[in-house]
């Protein structure tokens, strides 16, 4: 365990990929809210596929990362169009990381081998291309039991990231990566593969909570990164 003292702003920021996925987001808001994550020095911003010009001019120069979502927020279209999609977005060119969401209705339904499948294909590609790959499997959608099958689905379908939530998923409850849920999720991996923890990361506490239960560097999405990282100037 840290001491939460010993957390700097840089420090903290090395652990965020700042969301900036608001489809209502006019160019310039997209600009504006992508340049709060260069200029807080997150280690990635994560944008929409249509915003990947804006968000590589903002990130030129500096030490963010690029990180394209695939077929965000449902999952649900087939995998040659998430095979398309991510070819297109790897063609753009200068891409860190692409965050597929998984076909989690699949996950619910105990359709584990086209689940294992389709990320494998996803995979395969990103990695052709130098390309990490996070799947992200909605655990508000899921019972336990069901996110331990989605880390084995992630596991074998050789993902370099799990990652919990869009923060676009209409639940009754939405915790999005609550400290059980990150610890369940790191329980069953056991170290086969990283923990993305995203939506509802809403302050500095628990920030420092996660990496705390040990969450890699650009393992915590958020899209409230300003407020975060104010609360760590005060
Ligand atoms: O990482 C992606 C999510 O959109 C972040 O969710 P959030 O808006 O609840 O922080």
């Amino acid at each position: 365990m840290t001491n939460k003292q010993d957390f700097s702003k840089e420090v903290l920021a090395g652990y965020l990929d700042h969301a900036v996925l608001d489809p209502s987001f006019t160019r310039t808001q997209l600009k504006d809210n992508i340049m709060i994550g260069v200029d807080y020095g997150c280690k990635s911003v994560c944008v929409n596929p249509d915003a990947i010009e804006i968000a590589k001019d903002c990130i030129q120069g500096s030490h963010t990362l690029l990180c394209v979502v695939c077929d965000f927020p449902f999952g649900s279209s087939h995998t040659p169009s998430k095979l398309a999609q991510a070819q297109a977005i790897i063609d753009q060119g200068d891409i860190f990381e692409i965050d597929m969401v998984a076909n989690y209705g699949k996950i619910k339904g105990g359709e584990y081998d086209d689940v294992i499948d389709e990320i494998k294909q996803m995979s395969q590609l990103c990695h052709q291309n130098h390309v990490g790959l996070k799947v992200i499997v909605e655990t508000d959608a899921l019972t336990q039991e069901e996110i331990k099958q989605a880390v084995r689905c992630c596991i074998l379908g050789q993902a370099d990231f799990i990652k919990t939530s869009t923060g676009y998923f209409k639940g009754e409850h939405n915790v999005g990566a609550s400290l059980e849920v990150i610890d369940l999720i790191m329980k069953e991996a056991q170290g086969k593969i990283k923990v993305k923890a995203s939506g509802c990361v809403r302050s500095k506490e628990r920030l420092i909570d996660l990496i705390n239960l040990g969450i890699d560097r650009a393992g915590v999405g958020c899209s409230s990164t300003k407020k975060i990282l104010d609360e760590a100037y005060e």
